[in-house]
């Protein structure tokens, strides 16, 4: 799949870069570019993976400049690079815009330019319907990816979105804060025990971006299908594998920005998006602004359908939590350890 190919990772330091890292490694694939601002986690994965296929530059998705001059002679982007926490973006939504919507169209244009074949662009749940600065700004970044894909040239670049949920033990998430408290002996501190995320493993995050690859179109966004639990079940499910079902919880509302549910593709997207089995495609609207030359597009009856969230998808209960948290190496690893190590 990516015999002699370059692929270059934007925002590669991260949990999600170091996932797919390992899968581009095992293939044939003739170099992959960690590209990225920080110095130190650059030089730690350096030491980690020993590989000379593995590149390194450092660099700032804001900064035009650097972009163009790192995909100069790339084959495929992973464009990773972004701000993603949420309360933290409520603080700083300015940042967000800069990394995540600027950012973004900084990549799409250097691709075009140097002819890269293919972008795929990561967004999130947080973007439909959004509520929160992060979530606007992952929707700007989908709407400049849709807007430059229908300037791109089909036979030569693809720009493509995908979606995820909440990454499971990604780092910084609930679950190794969750784990840390109960090998703490602290109570687990939860916002609201009713609230619902759909719930994806990093392998699971892999495979959707490796699908997009293989599958997209210009513009088009792909979601993955996926469970939800509510927090008060992963709780559960974290205390029973850890073998203290009776730890004490505390209730401490919702942060920042929060939702109470998450919602992976909109009722108007639901509308027009194809189901492929474990995925949902949604092609981009390729019509131009004239619009009474369309005038049948205004029969799709958007009332009979329903957003897909996480208060309507499958929902795990506690031993269906149970058994995908078991897949998880960070809770092998706090089980037999009683320590957590955030590598995954
Ligand atoms: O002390 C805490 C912290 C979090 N939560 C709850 O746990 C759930 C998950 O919280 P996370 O902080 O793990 O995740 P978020 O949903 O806020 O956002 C996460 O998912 C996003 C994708 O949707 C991005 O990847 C983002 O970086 C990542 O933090 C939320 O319902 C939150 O309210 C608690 O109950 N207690």
């Amino acid at each position: 799949m990516f015999t002699n190919k370059k692929i270059l990772i934007t925002g590669g330091t991260g949990s999600f870069g170091n996932a797919v890292l390992k899968r581009f490694l095992d293939t044939d694939v003739k170099e992959v570019l960690v590209f990225s601002r920080d110095e130190k986690k650059q030089d730690d994965m350096r030491k980690v993976y020993h590989n000379d296929k593995l590149k390194f530059i450092i660099g700032d998705v804001r900064d035009e400049r650097a972009v163009m001059e790192a995909t100069s002679d790339v084959d495929f982007i992973f464009h990773a690079a972004a701000l993603k926490q949420v309360p933290s973006c409520e603080f700083y939504p300015w940042e967000a815009v800069r990394t995540n919507v600027l950012g973004t169209e900084n990549v799409l244009v250097a691709a075009k330019k140097n002819k890269v074949k293919k972008v795929i662009c990561l967004s999130t749940d947080k973007a439909v319907y959004p509520i929160n600065a992060m979530g606007i700004s992952k929707a700007m970044m989908e709407k400049v990816m849709v807007a430059k894909a229908r300037t791109y040239d089909d036979a030569i670049s693809v720009a493509c979105g995908t979606r995820y949920g909440n990454v499971m033990s990604s780092r910084g998430s609930v679950i190794p804060l969750f784990l840390e408290q109960i090998l703490a002996n602290k109570p687990i501190t939860i916002t609201n025990p009713e609230m619902t995320r759909f719930m994806m493993t990093l392998d699971d995050a892999v495979d959707l971006v490796l699908f997009a690859y293989k599958n997209a179109n210009n513009g088009d966004i792909f979601v993955q299908k996926a469970p939800a639990a509510t927090i008060d079940v992963l709780a559960k499910a974290l205390c029973n594998l850890l073998g203290v079902p009776n730890h004490p919880i505390k209730v401490i509302g919702s942060r920042h920005g929060e939702k109470i549910y998450e919602t992976l593709l909109s009722r108007e997207e639901m509308a027009k998006s194809q189901d492929l089995g474990d995925y949902f495609r949604v092609s981009p609207d390729n019509r131009d602004m004239n619009y009474e030359k369309f005038l049948s597009e205004g029969s799709i009856k958007i009332e009979s359908f329903e957003d897909y969230n996480s208060h309507n998808t499958t929902r795990l209960d506690v031993a269906g939590m149970e058994k995908l948290l078991l897949k998880l190496d960070v809770i092998g690893r706090a089980i037999k350890t009683g320590s957590v190590n955030f590598t995954d």
